[in-house]
C-alpha cells in the first residue's frame, strides 16, 4: 500500500531537519543550506518554471515530476525557515469551506 500524502510530507520534513547537521557533500539538502537562502529561493523558482513549461507542453508525467521537485524545494525551505510542513496544512485546513470568490471579494485591500 502506498503511504498516504501526510506521511510523505512529514517522513520528507524529518529527513529534511536531519540534514542540517548533515555534511554540504554529503546530502543535497545539506548543499543547498550551506548555499544560503538566495540558492534555495533559486531552486524553487526554476522548479516553479519548469513546472509551468511541463503543463504547457501536456505531458503528465513530466508534470507530476516538476511538481514533485517543485514541492521538494518547497519543503526545503520550510526546513530552512523552520517552518514546519503542518503549518501550512493548516492553513489549507483553515480556508475550507470558505469559497475563494467570497474570501476575495471581503477583502478590504
Ligand atoms: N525528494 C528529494 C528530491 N527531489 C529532488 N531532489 C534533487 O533536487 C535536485 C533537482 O535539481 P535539478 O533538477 O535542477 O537538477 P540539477 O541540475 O542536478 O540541479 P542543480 O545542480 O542546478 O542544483 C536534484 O539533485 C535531485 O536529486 C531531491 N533530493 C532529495 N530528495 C529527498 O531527500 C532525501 C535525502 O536526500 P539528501 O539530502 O541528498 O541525502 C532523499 O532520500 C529523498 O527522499
Amino acid at each position: 500500500m502506498n503511504p498516504s500524502p501526510a506521511d510523505v510530507l512529514l517522513d520528507l520534513q524529518k529527513v529534511l531537519q536531519e540534514r542540517k547537521s548533515a555534511p554540504a557533500d554529503k546530502s543535497y539538502a545539506a548543499s543547498l543550506y550551506a548555499k544560503g537562502l538566495d540558492t534555495i529561493l533559486k531552486k524553487v523558482g526554476e522548479e516553479a518554471a519548469e513546472t509551468i513549461i511541463a503543463a504547457k507542453n501536456q505531458d503528465s508525467s513530466a508534470l507530476v515530476y516538476e511538481v514533485a521537485d517543485l514541492w521538494y524545494h518547497v519543503m526545503v525551505l520550510l526546513a530552512d525557515k523552520d517552518i514546519p510542513v503542518t503549518a501550512v496544512t493548516d492553513e489549507l485546513a483553515r480556508r475550507m469551506g470558505t469559497s475563494g470568490l467570497a474570501e476575495k471579494a471581503a477583502r478590504t485591500k
